[in-house]
């Protein structure tokens, strides 16, 4: 660490489908790492946490078989972990109440849940107020949705921006420079979202890998080994 300031602890929290997870849902905490650890973070951990199957986008397999898919994802990574705590509530959870609770947790030293004493087992101090943060990490087109009519309350961007902050990485397709000029409220709290560009840009999506292995093609290198073997043992994604 270059600077002599304190780090600030923070961890990575990314909401999404994970339908099937990818190399790339992998690879973004890698690039928010490297990034906020040149900005003076002490990057904690990592929390993937897979939507309820409430979320009912089109093709969505059961909350059961993604989180089975992501724990076989992250069996590479010392830092990643998953929550499945959205996939257990009663329904669809609003991303500022999937952080809210996440941060929470996070910052009880007794937590019993997994992700939570699997980060902090990675803190050798553990006085109290743990102080640890939580930013929200996406790809660009998660920030562009914001702007959809009636998918995001106003009070709700403005609590995840300002209470958390924002790890935004780049995505071809989208413009989150742009997507920030364009909107007043992103502007005002800019200084709270961070814009990580991809200089080894890959535009593998989960709705490419469904399409391909609809088409029986091949999913070899962009998708983990063990998540293929998972998604052929037990059917997933045919036509
Ligand atoms: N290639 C990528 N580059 C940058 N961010 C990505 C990439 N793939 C996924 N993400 C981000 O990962 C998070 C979870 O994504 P999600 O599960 O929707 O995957 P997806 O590939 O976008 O899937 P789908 O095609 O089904 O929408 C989102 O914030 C999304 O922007
Ligand atoms: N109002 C909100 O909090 C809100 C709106 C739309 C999507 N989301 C979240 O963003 C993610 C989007 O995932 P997909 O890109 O797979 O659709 C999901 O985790 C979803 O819960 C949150
Ligand atoms: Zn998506």
């Amino acid at each position: 660490m270059s600077s002599c300031l304190k780090p600030t602890r923070t961890v990575l929290l990314a909401v999404g489908s994970f339908n099937p997870p990818t190399n790339m849902h992998m690879r973004i905490f890698e690039l928010a790492k490297d990034f906020l650890q040149k900005n003076d973070h002490e990057v904690l951990g990592g929390i993937i946490s897979p939507v309820h199957d409430q979320y009912a986008k089109k093709g969505l397999v059961s909350a059961s078989q993604r989180c089975s898919m992501v724990k076989l994802a992250i069996e590479t990574s010392n830092w990643i972990n998953i929550s499945e705590w959205e996939t257990q509530q009663e329904g669809w959870s609003r991303t500022a109440e999937t952080l809210r609770f996440h941060k929470t947790a996070l910052n009880d030293i007794h937590s019993e849940y997994e992700w939570a004493k699997q980060i902090h087992a990675k803190m050798p101090d553990k006085e109290s107020p743990l102080n640890i943060n939580l930013k929200l990490l996406c790809g660009a087109d998660l920030i562009e949705s914001f702007a959809v009519p009636g998918l995001w309350k106003d009070e709700d961007i403005q609590d995840i921006v300002c209470n958390y902050g924002l790890i935004v990485i780049s995505r071809s397709g989208s413009n989150p420079q742009l997507f920030i000029y364009e909107s007043d409220l992103l502007t005002r709290l800019q200084r709270n979202i961070s814009i990580v560009p991809e200089w080894i840009p890959n535009e593998i999506s989960s709705t490419k890998i469904r399409r391909a292995l609809r088409r029986e093609e091949s999913v070899r290198y962009l998708i983990s080994d063990s998540v293929i073997n998972y998604i052929q043992s037990n059917h997933l994604y045919t036509s």
